[in-house]
């Protein structure tokens, strides 16, 4: 195979570097660079999966470093597919670069399309000259993921990349996570796979645990936790992560029971399981027994593992008590908080500074509840883990969570090292536990596997049940639906660039949701609450409605009356441009 030098590539280097490959002959729809990577059907896949080997190639070279490229659609359905490009750091594509891969992407001539991108990538600040660098590829288990990820690594290889190295099946942040230590100090040599993963978290559990006062002897049995996992990757991960755990850790304090594993001829992935399904329809997973497990502790991971909610069966046909992402963001600052005020330094003026980040569809009681915590920052950003994790960096101590059970906790390892000194003469164990603690987060996105070892830490150092947990507030009743519209009319929408929760426009229907939302409060008089928000999703062609409010019939009615606004709108779109 050809391969391009990155500099002044001819025009006949430039040909064949796409002769053989798609675009055929009926040129795909425009992709968007969405709220997570690139994501459609995997049939119209194909060139977008080659254009971004090549984009991966290109920046590994540039930067001398590793870049990482992941094939996954998460949470939708099986037919469906994606990419997301981990950045050198580890954490997501540079927001920067997104319009200048998805010009790319979309280019109908590839070969003036490469020649553009060459430019502008020749124009980023970086190495001058490139040289190395590497692509590290990842896939979840959807039938189209090889056949995509060949296409991803056929593009990688045609622009010299020192080496390309396939992971196979593994979650999305353990790719994210494996790209951050290849680019680590002293990371030469390193052997490049998952052991480093499973070394790094399950031992930081270890040590938070060793940490903990000792259990009085004989140790009580661990409670089960039982893990729904979509049907997805994160299903291969719960049997090393437990041998790991079991070797660090004698005898291991978590026993985790898989369901939903993706072994069974009728298992499809994340078909009526997995935290999507969980948290949005607030039923339980297929495989869950409401009778016989009442009262466990249960958690549903997504299609590519960087997503956990957790639940219990409520006893009564598929009806749950949810501590969804909002709740995980609740226990984790409480736990912070905790472990802050045992070293006794939070007032003295040279506290962390932590802050939470959510998005508009964080439950407005868990805005309060975190509101009323004593030194902590609440903010609310735009949907899409990118937008949480740059604000979230902002802290010392940064917690951010979507709704959904996205999220992760940042920390600023030089503020906690200029602690050390401080804490001299203090609880010193103490200090180290919360160091112990911070550790079990993956720093460069949310992590359902990490997450579940930072939640079963966090319950054990608060010495709280899953209902304690699911006790720290109440949620506000919600609803959230969606309504199927075609790009184009999705388009139309514009959200508030900060903080989505209205609409810029078009007007007229944003003006329909304050009209909606004020004649409910306006019934009910006062100390009812109401709130609503339109969204078009950024990874289906859907319009997303959020709703909540005092009362359950109140959210229900809005949700009906909303929706309708919506498909009223839509059709009147269609309308307009048939005339
Ligand atoms: C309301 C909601 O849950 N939206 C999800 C969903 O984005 P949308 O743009 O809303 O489709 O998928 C994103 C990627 O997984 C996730 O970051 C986000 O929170
Ligand atoms: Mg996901």
């Amino acid at each position: 195979m050809t391969s391009i030098a990155m500099h002044h590539p001819s025009d006949a280097d430039l040909q064949a570097a796409f002769s053989g490959h798609p675009p055929s002959s009926s040129p795909p729809p425009p992709l968007p660079y969405g709220t997570a990577g690139f994501r459609a059907n995997s049939a119209v896949l194909l060139h977008a999966m080659h254009r971004c080997g090549i984009f991966a190639a290109l920046r590994a070279v540039k930067t001398n470093q590793t870049v990482g490229a992941m094939v996954t659609a998460s949470h939708n359905v099986e037919p469906d597919n994606g990419i997301k490009l981990v950045d050198p750091t580890g954490g997501m594509l540079e927001q920067s670069m997104e319009p200048i891969l998805t010009e790319f992407v979309n280019a109908d001539d590839a070969v003036q399309g490469l020649r553009r991108l060459l430019e502008k990538i020749e124009a980023q600040p970086g190495v001058a000259n490139g040289g190395g660098g590497r692509v590290v590829v990842g896939q979840d288990t959807r039938q189209s993921s090889e056949r995509l990820v060949k296409a991803v690594k056929d593009g990688a290889q045609l622009m010299g990349v020192e080496s390309i190295v396939d992971l196979g099946e593994v979650t999305t942040p353990q790719l994210h996570f494996i790209v951050q230590q290849c680019n680590a100090a002293g990371a030469e040599g390193r052997r490049i796979g998952e052991s480093v993963y499973f070394e790094h978290f399950g031992g930081a559990f270890a040590r938070f645990w060793s940490l903990l006062p000792p259990s009085p002897s004989p140790a009580p049995a661990p409670s089960s936790l039982y893990v729904d996992a979509a049907n997805g990757v994160g299903a291969l991960k719960i049997a090393p992560l437990g041998e790991h755990l079991s070797a660090t850790l004698s005898p291991s304090p978590l026993s985790l029971s898989l369901l939903n594993d993706g072994t069974q001829p009728t298992d499809q992935l994340n078909e009526e399981c997995g935290a999507e399904y969980v948290q949005k329809m607030q039923r339980l997973p297929r495989g869950f027994d409401a009778a016989e497990m009442v009262g466990k502790r249960c958690c549903s991971m997504d299609g590519d593992a960087d997503r956990l909610v957790y639940f219990s069966p409520g006893g009564e046909s598929d009806h749950l008590i949810l501590c969804d992402g909002d709740k995980m963001a609740a226990l984790y600052c409480t736990a912070i908080q905790r472990m802050l005020a045992e070293i006794d330094l939070q007032d003295k003026g040279k506290g962390l500074r932590v802050g939470v980040v959510q998005t508009a569809y964080a439950n407005g009681a868990s805005t309060a509840f975190l509101d009323q915590l004593p030194h902590v920052d609440v903010r609310c950003v735009k949907t899409g883990v990118k937008h949480l994790h740059r604000a979230a960096e902002e802290y010392d101590v940064g917690v951010y969570f979507e709704a959904n059970g996205h999220g992760t906790v940042l920390v600023k390892r030089e503020r906690l090292g200029e602690w050390a000194s401080v804490v001299e003469g203090r609880d010193e164990r103490a200090y180290e536990r919360l160091v112990a603690f911070l550790g079990i987060f993956n720093q460069t996105t949310g992590d359902a596997l990490a997450d579940l070892l930072a939640t079963e830490a966090a319950l054990k150092y608060l010495n709280m049940s899953f209902a304690d947990w699911a006790a720290l507030y109440t949620e506000l009743p919600c609803r959230q639906t969606k309504v199927a519209l075609p790009r184009w009319v999705l388009n139309r929408l514009q959200p508030h660039p900060e903080h989505e929760k209205t609409l810029t426009q078009p007007t007229e229907l944003q003006a329909s949701v304050d009209t909606a939302v004020s004649s409910l409060i306006a019934q009910h008089g006062d100390g009812y609450s109401a709130r609503a928000f339109i969204r078009p999703s950024g990874t289906e062609d859907v319009c997303r409605l959020y709703v909540e409010a005092t009362t359950a019939e109140g959210a229900d009615r809005l949700s009906d009356e909303l929706k309708a606004k919506i498909s009223q709108f839509g059709a009147q779109m269609a309308k307009s441009v048939m005339k």
